[in-house]
């Protein structure tokens, strides 16, 4: 006998399964069945699709006619961090732009410096608190970075309460080590990466990426590439925080690196972009960042997408540059500003964000974990459409429903 059975769906989003990120033209497509039912055992999806008499089951969950999809996944988030950096938004009302606050020893090092000053027990009661939000969002999947620990004491610290977010927590998480984030105070690039590299063999045990910053005033081309080809000689998958600001040839980086993913992609050259579409790496676009920092100018997601890549999507969640950890806004952004459609946008936060950091979620095919959404939504362009609300009406993990959005009680 299964477990439960999913019933009374309105419309069922199906995300097409494959070996490698969907790319070009295949990220417009995405299968909707009317009218469907799940059926689980054992957390696992057993079948997933137009309504049939033929499975029984000892639980129903009723989706109200409402739209069902897999859960969402994260690709990118900073999740693990101390205090807060709210008095920035005056320092950007007054016109002293991200980095300039960095030089001066704010931003990413402000937050270095509450999160040394933090315990374990502190940064993981505070993500807990975010990673709650991101469940509620309809979040199942979230990878989670190092980087505001900058020594070897700290980012063991931050990569630790990462780990123990994921046995907290009924979500699968991907951990990756951000040493070479920003470069600490009184220290030198160059020394300063060095340390960072020399820890790749002790964060192995913890991480499953090695990632770096690479913008002017924090990390060269020249230093990300010594530092990610040590990192792939040790066995990592490498990632990069690329041209977000200046387009100083991150992209080309990453595919030259063969780099699981290039993330922000912002000010990336045409010559990237198109080299984009014959690589194995996934363009993770972070519009949430744009739009917090308050930049007209956003990723070029179409110019990606239509000379053949492939484009996942994140919030990137962090205390400085997107302080928020609800990805349906995220997907709102992307409609809006990244002129992605709808069938985009959704193979965008569940194939392609799992192939970005090498995860098997994101579909409901046979054998796949149970990790569902359901949404209060008539349809899959609604959310995108009716934007900074939380749609997520119904999250079951593993086949257990785990959160069922409350009404008011009047
Ligand atoms: N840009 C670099 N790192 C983060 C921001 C971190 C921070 O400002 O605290 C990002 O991805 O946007
Ligand atoms: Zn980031």
């Amino acid at each position: 006998m299964n477990d439960v059975m999913i019933t009374n769906i309105k419309s069922l989003i199906l995300p097409k399964k494959s070996e490698g990120p969907l790319k070009g033209k295949e990220m417009d497509e995405l299968n909707i069945v009317d009218d469907a039912i799940v059926v689980i055992k054992d957390g696992k999806v057993v079948y997933a699709g137009a309504k049939t008499d033929e499975y029984e089951a000892k639980e129903t969950i009723d989706a109200g006619g409402k739209i069902v999809s897999p859960a969402l996944v994260e690709p990118h988030t900073h999740i693990v961090h101390g205090g807060s950096r709210e008095h920035e938004m005056s320092l950007k009302r007054q016109g002293v732009d991200y980095l300039t606050i960095l030089e001066q020893g704010g931003g990413i090092l402000n937050t270095v410096e509450q999160t040394r000053k933090a315990s374990f027990d502190e940064l993981l009661n505070k993500a807990s608190v975010n990673m709650t939000r991101m469940i509620q969002h309809g979040v199942l999947t979230v990878e989670s970075k190092s980087g505001y620990g900058l020594d070897r004491e700290n980012e063991l610290k931050q990569l630790k309460v990462s780990k123990a977010l994921e046995e907290k927590f009924p979500v699968l998480m991907r951990h990756t080590f951000l040493g070479p984030h920003a470069i600490p105070k009184g220290r030198e690039a160059e020394e300063f990466l060095q340390e960072m590299t020399d820890m790749l063999d002790e964060v192995k045990e913890y991480a499953d990426f090695a990632d770096i910053f690479t913008e002017t005033g924090v990390f060269s081309v020249d230093q990300s590439r010594k530092y990610m080809e040590a990192a792939r000689e040790k066995g990592f998958r490498v990632k990069i925080h690329a041209d977000e600001i200046d387009p100083l040839g991150g992209l080309e980086l990453a595919i030259e690196q063969d780099a699981i993913s290039a993330d922000h992609l912002v000010a990336a050259s045409e010559e990237g972009k198109t080299q984009l579409a014959d690589s194995n790496t996934v363009a993770v676009l972070l519009p949430g960042t744009t739009f917090y920092l308050g930049k007209n100018e956003y990723a070029d997601a179409r110019g990606m997408i239509d000379q053949g890549g492939a484009v996942s999507l994140a919030t990137d969640y962090n205390p400085g540059s997107c302080v928020t950890d609800n990805l349906q806004m995220i997907m709102a952004i992307a409609a809006l500003k990244l002129k992605m459609t709808p069938n985009e946008i959704w193979n965008a936060v569940t194939v392609n964000a799992a192939h970005a950091i090498d995860a098997d979620r994101g579909t409901l095919d046979a054998g796949d974990r149970a990790n569902i959404v359901v949404w209060d939504a008539p349809n899959h362009e609604y959310i995108p459409y009716h934007y900074g609300v939380n749609h997520a009406y119904k999250v079951i993990a593993d086949g257990r429903l785990i959160f069922e959005r409350p009404g008011l009680n009047l």
